[in-house]
This record gives structure tokens, C-alpha cells and sequence, in this order.
């Protein structure tokens, strides 16, 4: 028998702000308030990638090509268990443009499930998500921006 696999899939947004990378996390409105990049659940028919992109929209507002630009090489899964289900998150990486890159331009609009979110350098943004291996992801990120 094989084991059900939740799927889920979502964007790492961050802006640079006075050479500084701040990076977006987004409160749910519901459950316990956690906080993440966007992301949500990979519905059927769809790919990690068409799901990181209609997630995004949906959840920040923010629109491939307008709102950010995709890093084309970077890709990561987050894996854990939610209600004795494993479950995997693919990540993305994108930039919010420069133009865009201040609390003045910011053009992050929330939907219902989210009740706040937060552009955070990253010693804020680990500390605020709290688990591990989403931790993990946002210190690589951080690592392989800081690299190139
Ligand atoms: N409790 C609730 N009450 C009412 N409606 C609810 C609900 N939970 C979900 N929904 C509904 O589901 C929809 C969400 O769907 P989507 O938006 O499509 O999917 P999602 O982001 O993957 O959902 P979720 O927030 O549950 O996932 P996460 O893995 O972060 O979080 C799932 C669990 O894993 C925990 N978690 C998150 N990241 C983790 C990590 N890295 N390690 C271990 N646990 C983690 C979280 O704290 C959380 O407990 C919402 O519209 C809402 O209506």
C-alpha cells in the first residue's frame, strides 16, 4: 500500500532594502498562526510550478514578471509530518523588483487565510517561523543569495 504524500508548493520572496535582504512571511489567519513564505496545496492537473504561481497570487497578490522575477536555478523541498501525513513543500526563489522594494511601493495584498505578513532580514524571518526545516530553507536561501 502505498503512503498519501500531501503536496504543497510556494515562492521565497525577498527584496533588497539598503543592501539588506528582507524576506516575506505571511501569518494564517488560522490554526495555530504560523507563519511561512506563500505557498498551498498542489491541486490536481497541476505542477509544482503552475501551483507556486497561482499560490503566490492568490495568497500575496504578487504576479510573475510584474510583481518579481523567478531565479531559474534554485529549487528545494521541505519535508514534514502534518496529522500523520508526510507532507512536501517545494520552494521557489524570486525577487521583488527594485522598483517595488520599500514599505512605500510594497504591493503585497493578502487574502482571508493570511491575517498579517512581514518583509524580515534573516535572523527575524528564522526566528519567526519557528520550525526547523523551514528554517533550514531561509538560511539556504539566504546562503546561496549571499554566494552569487
Ligand atoms: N487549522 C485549520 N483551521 C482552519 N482551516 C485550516 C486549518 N488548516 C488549514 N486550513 C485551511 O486550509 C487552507 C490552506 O490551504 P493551502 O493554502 O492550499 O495549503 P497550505 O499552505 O499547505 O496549508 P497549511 O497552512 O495547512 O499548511 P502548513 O504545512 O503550513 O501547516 C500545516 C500544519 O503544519 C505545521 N507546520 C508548518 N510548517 C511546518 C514545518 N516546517 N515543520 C513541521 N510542522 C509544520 C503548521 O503549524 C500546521 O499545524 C486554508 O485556506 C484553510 O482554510
Amino acid at each position: 500500500m502505498s503512503i498519501e504524500v500531501v503536496r504543497a508548493s510556494g515562492i521565497v520572496i525577498y527584496r533588497r532594502v539598503a543592501q539588506q535582504l528582507e524576506y516575506l512571511l505571511m501569518q494564517t489567519a488560522y490554526g495555530n498562526h504560523h507563519w511561512t513564505p506563500p505557498k498551498g496545496h498542489v491541486d490536481p492537473g497541476e505542477d509544482d510550478w503552475q501551483t507556486a504561481l497561482r499560490e503566490t497570487q492568490e495568497e500575496a497578490g504578487l504576479v510573475n514578471g510584474e510583481h518579481y522575477v523567478l531565479d531559474d536555478d534554485f529549487k528545494r523541498e521541505v519535508k514534514y509530518i502534518v496529522k500523520d501525513k508526510p507532507k512536501v513543500v517545494v520552494y521557489y526563489l524570486a525577487e521583488l523588483k527594485q522598483e517595488l522594494s520599500s514599505d512605500k511601493e510594497d504591493p503585497v495584498k493578502m487574502s482571508d487565510e493570511h491575517q498579517a505578513y512581514k518583509w524580515l532580514p534573516i535572523d527575524q524571518a528564522i526566528e519567526l517561523v519557528v520550525f526547523q526545516t523551514t528554517s533550514n530553507l531561509l538560511q539556504e536561501c539566504h546562503d546561496y543569495l549571499s554566494s552569487n
